[in-house]
């Protein structure tokens, strides 16, 4: 933990919550022989924070638990109301890698013990959970005040509404919702002037996927190599015969990349589906005896065929990473090429890895550096650590 973090702790009386970083222990950053090895270089990095907001009962703490934690959404019917910041670190692979804060209901910006201008500075995203079964005047009236505020300390964060619990809401219900509170919340922004302020919204439920997409969405805009990842896949896919290619993340079946074609629901329901299927299978009959963890590796791969003539093809990328593509039966006779193209995606993929590897490196040496300069300045030669 980094003297800032300690800083922050202090400042929050935050609480760590052990079981959860337990459950993500198989999930830390580490190097493997014959995988990608990013642990040495990326310890000392800060990552992007997320922070989960809303009112009371809003379903924050259902909306982590279900994504990240694999909890049945019937589960969530006996969760405790959360009473302090619950923070959580998600490092599932060197993209995917952040922290969550579950904010209990309301905070309260004028109690002086809360530092909010620390906690925004150091946001990428800030996720603001509306419950669309209930009243939502003062939810709306919360989103403002909390986005005013963060926006003033961090223009930089992106601000994400989640309207929430909408499987209890027909289809076009839930349209007229979203385009309402889409309009009264731009309104309240305009009539302050902070009209520049981008608010994105999602319709969200725990009980179908539509929360692991609009989460993938939130995270994929904190991974500054979304546009490169999109071009690799583009150019595999068009030189493989591919339709429809996506990176997943295996451990929260977030997706971190797809090629620039539309996704649509259906599609990632099934990709969905088949990580669950190959996850399932491997449990029961893989790996048996070995060290608990998920039970994916490099020979993990899966071939399905749908009876419409497509099929779902799954390949291990990194030790967290699955590529998860839709192919015709015909494209698929070449299965030699798609994988010789696979091979190519994948180093290149490594390549993408080594660059921030390489520049999380001398970011870390230049703060060595101004660290020595400053203890030799202040006539005490101390080692960094
Ligand atoms: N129908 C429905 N219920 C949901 C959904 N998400 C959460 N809930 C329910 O909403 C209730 C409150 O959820 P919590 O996750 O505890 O809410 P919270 O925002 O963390 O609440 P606090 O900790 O008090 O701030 C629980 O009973 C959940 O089962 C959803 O997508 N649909």
């Amino acid at each position: 933990m980094t003297s800032r973090d300690n800083e922050e702790d202090a400042a929050l009386g935050y609480h760590d919550d052990d079981d959860d970083l337990e459950a993500f222990s198989g999930a830390e950053l580490g190097s493997e022989e014959g995988v990608l090895g990013f642990s040495d270089s990326l310890n000392g990095e800060v990552k992007p924070r997320i922070l989960l907001m809303g009112l009371r009962r809003s379903g924050k703490s259902s909306i982590q638990k279900v994504v990240f934690h694999k909890m049945s959404p019937n589960e969530t019917l006996f969760l405790e109301s959360t009473n302090k910041i619950c923070r959580e670190e998600v490092s599932s692979s060197s993209f995917v890698s952040f922290q969550i804060w579950d904010f209990p209901g309301q905070i309260d910006f004028f109690d002086p013990t809360f530092d909010y201008e620390m906690i925004f500075r150091g946001t990428g995203a800030l996720i603001f959970v509306i419950d669309s079964q209930d009243e939502y005047v003062e939810a709306l009236s919360r989103l403002h005040l909390t986005v005013t505020r963060a926006y003033k300390v961090n223009p930089d964060i992106n601000f994400e509404v989640f309207i929430h619990k909408v499987d209890g809401l027909s289809d076009d219900h839930k349209i007229e919702k979203q385009r309402d509170i889409h309009k009264r919340a731009n309104d309240d922004l305009t009539d302050v002037g902070l009209e520049l302020i981008h608010l994105s919204f999602y319709l969200t439920s725990i009980y179908d996927h539509s929360i692991f997409e609009a989460f993938s969405k939130v995270v994929q805009r904190l991974i500054p190599q979304l546009p490169t990842l999109e071009n690799l896949l583009n150019i595999f896919i068009s030189n493989s015969g591919i339709e429809k290619a996506f990176l997943f993340d295996v451990v929260s079946k977030i997706y971190i990349a797809t090629d620039s074609s539309p996704v649509d629901m259906q599609t990632y329901e099934l990709c969905c589906d088949m990580i669950d299927v190959v996850i399932d299978i491997s449990c029961i009959y893989g790996l048996a005896g070995t060290e608990a963890g998920l039970p994916y590796d490099k020979e993990s791969m899966a071939i399905i065929y749908l009876n419409n003539t497509t099929v779902m093809y799954l390949k291990e990328v990194t030790k967290f990473l699955a590529m998860v593509c839709f192919l015709r039966r015909e494209s698929f006779e070449r299965k030699g090429l798609i994988d010789y193209n696979f091979h190519c995606l994948k180093k290149a993929i490594q390549e993408v890895f080594d660059v921030r590897i390489k520049v999380q490196q001398n970011r870390k040496l230049l703060s060595q550096r101004r660290w020595s300069k400053l203890t030799m300045t202040n006539g005490v030669v101390n080692s960094p650590h």
